[in-house]
């Protein structure tokens, strides 16, 4: 049995045998909790304290189910999405697949927000409306939600994929091809030069908003050439040292693996050349200007001349966390400069 002391090891081994025993993962179904999605829209419950994602065990799925009309195989629909500190195996089920809805109207948003008493909410705005660590859990069973959405045929046969009951691969039934969750990777990069960082905005970003340059890595790309090319690319300026800062699982508008570094740019060579196909504007900021974006959580209004003062993405995004790095970094250096020796 699985339920050794809920040490993150024995975590990590449950999940393992969850993902590779089928009968292992049917049986945890039972015992499992349920994160509810409506074509890819998670459940939230508006607390006093503020919203909540509810989970669903069993005994309330069948009875929806029952009541609803749906099927207790439709619970196969199910995806493994990890496992609680106690061991509790946690579940994501969209019930807006045309499946449930060809069985009954009732799986329709409004009969099922009202059956759940809760509202199903675009992604982007639930992750605001959460906190703590459901937030990453919803984006990783959205983003395996909607991988076995895309993924029903194999590639190769044209034939129909089969999911496993953890939904951690999908297999052809033709000829036995697997196919694995995907996630894109992205280098995302904070440019810095002394008391300047660099930072740019696409014509589809949010008005006013700046953040760190970002580009998928192409095929057979090293994390490093990824990021030396898409600076090249973007604001014709070579990279001349990297560190890494950290990564992020990012689910819009698929599902990217963000690997986050602080780059320099050669000394002498701080000349921008924006690629105005991928670039609507890229320019360097000096800490002043960056504290000052700080100021504007969402859209700050326009200003009378129409324009619109410059904010940073939210905490949500690893983008803030490296322009954030880069502040405290100038602070500490200011703050050194100023203290008398
Ligand atoms: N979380 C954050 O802080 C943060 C910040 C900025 C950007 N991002 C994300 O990073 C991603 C990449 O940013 P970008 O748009 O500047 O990338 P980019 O500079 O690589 O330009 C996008 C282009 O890359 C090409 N491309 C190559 N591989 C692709 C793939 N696997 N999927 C989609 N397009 C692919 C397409 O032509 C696409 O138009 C975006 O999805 C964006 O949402 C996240
Ligand atoms: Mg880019």
């Amino acid at each position: 049995c699985h339920r050794l002391s809920s040490s993150y090891v024995a975590r990590m081994r449950y999940l393992f045998s969850l993902k590779e025993d089928e009968q292992v993962c049917r049986d945890a179904l039972s015992s499992g909790t349920f994160y509810l999605f409506h074509s890819l829209r998670p459940l939230l419950q508006k607390k006093h304290s503020g919203y909540l994602a509810p989970k669903s065990n069993l005994v309330e799925l069948k009875e929806m189910l029952d009541t609803l009309g749906g099927k207790e195989q439709k619970l196969e629909d199910s995806v493994l999405i990890g496992c609680s500190e106690n061991l509790m195996p946690q579940f994501a089920l969209d019930l807006g697949k045309e499946l449930f809805l060809v069985i009954s109207r009732r799986f329709e948003k409004p009969a099922l927000e009202s059956y759940l008493q809760g509202t199903f909410i675009e992604l982007r705005k639930a992750l605001f409306l959460l906190n703590g660590n459901v937030a990453p859990l919803l984006s990783k069973a959205q983003a395996l939600l909607r991988w076995h959405d895309n993924n029903q045929y194999c590639s190769k046969t044209g034939q129909p994929t089969q999911k496993n009951i953890a939904g951690s691969k999908r297999i052809c039934n033709a000829n036995g091809i697997i196919y694995y969750p995907q996630m894109s990777p992205v280098v995302i990069t904070l440019v810095s030069n002394g008391d300047w960082c660099l930072l740019a905005r696409q014509e589809t970003f949010p008005a006013g908003m700046y953040s760190a340059l970002a580009g998928f890595c192409d095929i057979g790309e090293t994390v490093e050439e990824a990021i030396y090319r898409e600076v090249a690319e973007e604001v014709g300026l070579e990279v001349e040292s990297l560190m890494y800062a950290g990564s992020q699982h990012w689910p819009f508008p698929n599902s990217s693996l963000m690997i986050a570094c602080h780059a320099t740019v050669r000394q002498g060579h701080t000349e921008i050349n924006v690629n105005k196909f991928e670039l609507e504007n890229a320019r360097w900021f000096s800490l002043e200007e960056v504290k000052e974006a700080f100021q504007h959580k969402r859209i700050p209004p326009e200003r009378k001349d129409g324009t619109v003062p410059v904010w940073i993405p939210p905490k949500l995004a690893i983008a803030r966390q490296l322009i954030e790095e880069w502040v405290q970094r100038q602070m500490v250096k200011e703050s050194c400069a100023t203290t008398p020796a």
